[in-house]
């Protein structure tokens, strides 16, 4: 009965619950009241996720957050509002027919929208803003090992399938010596105008729309890869590393900000990432392994791998 707690978090995530109740406990009539729904309906919904330690009861129907329900606030560090909100989108509707993905091995999506996931945010402004978005407020809880790594013998960087930008603006606004490149989809790449300038970084930045299974913009010492391969099977993923080996220098290497499934069978949250890549866009986690055979069919070597919280780093070179 998962999917019961899931599209509960769903419906008060859009309500915007958390914010609402603001370190103060209120009463669900109240809150009900504000938001314009059934005041039972909410109570009820309320206690299931008060059983999933996301909010408290106290005493005749009143509610507060709990620490875990911090995380669906707007303004919180490292929310998870606008994640949330992604996973109750177009994506949850494919999860409905998943069975399809693993009888043929093929994404959902495809099946349930009429075409694959990022044709369809082409095509769907509103949809591709709220994506977009959701992926760079996942930047600043990725982001760390690679703000952490030595910059100084680089000149310029190019990201890769960049977004909205959040994570190159970042990172050039850490280093100011760096110059930055941010490649992506011509229609994704105008909403890094915005993000670049108001960092102060856009007199740094290149940026260039394309399709990195054609080409990737040449003259970078580093190429940044943050959450890019997973979306792909093998053969896509081999596309896009044969055009980073094509623009890269001798002497340059890429940046994998990515999940390492471990070769176990304990819980981790790569191994529903995992599905969720295959349902949604036919891609899939990898294993160390996985990665060194992906690096070296693709004419790269695995130089090394650093593990932190969410992703790792994996930094590979030309073989
Ligand atoms: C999962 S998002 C990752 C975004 C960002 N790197 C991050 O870490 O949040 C994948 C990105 O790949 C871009 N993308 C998809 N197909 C592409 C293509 N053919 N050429 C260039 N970029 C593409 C998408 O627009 C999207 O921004």
């Amino acid at each position: 009965m998962g999917y019961i707690v899931s599209q509960s978090i769903f419906t008060v995530n859009e309500l915007r619950i958390a914010d609402r109740l603001d370190g103060r406990p209120r009463h669900v009539a109240d809150l009900a009241h504000e938001c314009s729904v059934d005041a039972d309906a909410l109570h009820r919904t309320l206690r299931v996720l008060a059983a999933e330690d996301l909010f408290q009861e106290g005493p005749a129907g009143t509610f507060r957050l709990a620490p875990l329900g911090e995380l669906l606030r707007t303004d919180a560090p490292g929310s998870l509002h606008e994640f949330a909100n992604l996973m109750a989108g177009e994506s949850y509707r494919v999860w409905a027919d998943s069975a399809y993905s693993v009888r043929t091995g093929k994404p959902a999506f495809d099946l349930v929208h009429g075409r694959p996931h990022f044709d369809w945010l082409a095509e769907h402004a509103d949809a591709a803003r709220d994506f977009n978005r959701a992926q760079a407020s996942l930047v600043a809880q990725r982001l760390l090992p690679l703000l952490e790594r030595d910059w100084n013998d680089v000149k310029t960087v190019v990201d890769i399938g960049g977004g909205n930008g959040t994570l190159l603006a970042t990172l050039l606004g850490q280093e100011p010596h760096l110059e930055g490149v941010l490649f992506d989809l011509p229609h994704v790449v105008t909403e890094a105008e915005t993000s670049l300038t108001e960092s102060g970084v856009r007199n740094r930045t290149r940026i260039v729309g394309g399709d990195f299974f054609v080409e990737v913009p040449d003259g970078g010492d580093v190429y940044v890869l943050a959450q890019i391969l997973h979306d792909w099977n093998e053969e896509k993923a081999l596309g896009i590393l044969r055009s980073c080996r094509k623009a890269l220098p001798a002497h340059g290497r890429i940046l994998i900000l990515e999940q390492v499934i471990p070769e176990d069978n304990e819980p981790h949250p790569a191994k529903l990432l995992d599905l969720h890549m295959l349902v949604l866009l036919g891609g899939r986690e990898r294993t160390e392994t996985d990665w060194r055979s992906l690096l070296t069919d693709s004419g790269f070597r695995l130089d090394s791998v650093e593990h932190s919280g969410r992703s790792s780093l994996m930094t590979a070179v030309l073989d």
